[in-house]
């Protein structure tokens, strides 16, 4: 893959637990770690994308009944489907139902939909996003924290396997036609994007993310596992459940 070498990224933490839940819970202490200390080290609220899924939806419900100040946070998802606003298809529909519609005082910046101004079809609606939208230029982050599902194959956020997605190594928003896993048509941040921010964390479980998860580990090529080239630049951590870290090396 172009642009990618994981030596000039920290090594992944693992963290295994015993199921889903407790998963959740730990990703939740973590994710309201890195926001209070964002707010403190950087005297700024911290700029997140969000992950859909089912371990990135039990982690947003809980992390809805966490003592979390959200003042000022700014809200991303990290892949939408181009699907209408109210279609419970969206991520930011389930996202919002778990975690944001229960808290306050936070920023969300929604993905676009079909009909909306200047969003005719999925290219038109990727491209306008990301010029109302650019991502932070310069050497800093482009999010302070990442949060990442992935699906059986191996993808992250709406980068397929062999996908012109993950060859693109873009880095920033793009189109998706064809996907693999429907509905076809959506818009992502690509692995560049990722491997811009700060801290990247997995949110997996289920016994057939088991063999993705240790390719990615195990250093897999990201064309083929795509889970392997998201990075983050001071941290990137693995929250499994035991099924999903069923083959891992060393376990
Ligand atoms: O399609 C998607 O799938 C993944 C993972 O979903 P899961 O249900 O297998 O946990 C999700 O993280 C991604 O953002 C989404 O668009």
């Amino acid at each position: 893959m172009p642009g990618f070498d994981p030596t000039h990224f920290p090594a992944p933490d693992t963290f295994v637990h015993t199921d889903v839940d407790a998963l959740a819970d730990a990703a939740a202490d973590a994710i309201a770690k890195v926001l209070a200390d964002t707010r403190e080290s950087e005297g700024r609220p911290a700029r997140i994308s969000l992950t859909g899924g089912g371990a990135g939806l039990r982690t947003a419900r809980k992390l809805a009944d966490a003592d979390i100040d959200w003042t000022g946070v700014e809200v991303h998802f990290g892949d939408e489907r181009f699907v209408p606003r109210d279609d419970p298809e969206r991520n930011s529909a389930q996202i919002r139902e778990a975690l944001l519609d229960r808290v306050s005082g936070l920023t969300v910046v929604d993905w676009p939909a079909p009909g909306d101004d200047g969003a005719a079809d999925v290219d038109e609606a990727a491209a306008s996003f990301a010029a109302a939208h650019p991502l932070p230029a310069g050497d800093g982050p482009t999010f302070d924290l990442f949060l990442l599902g992935m699906g059986g194959e191996g993808h992250v956020n709406s980068v397929f396997p062999h996908s012109p997605q993950v060859a693109a190594d873009a880095s920033d928003i793009m189109p998706v036609h064809d996907c693999p896993k429907p509905p076809p048509e959506r818009m992502t941040y690509s692995l560049g994007v990722v491997r811009r921010s700060a801290h990247v964390f997995f949110l997996v479980a289920g016994a057939e993310k088991a063999e993705a998860a240790a390719a990615a580990l195990g250093g897999a090529d990201p064309q083929q596992w795509p889970a392997a080239g998201a990075r983050g630049t001071v941290s990137t951590r693995w929250f499994l459940d035991e099924s999903a870290a069923a083959d891992n090396p060393g376990r």
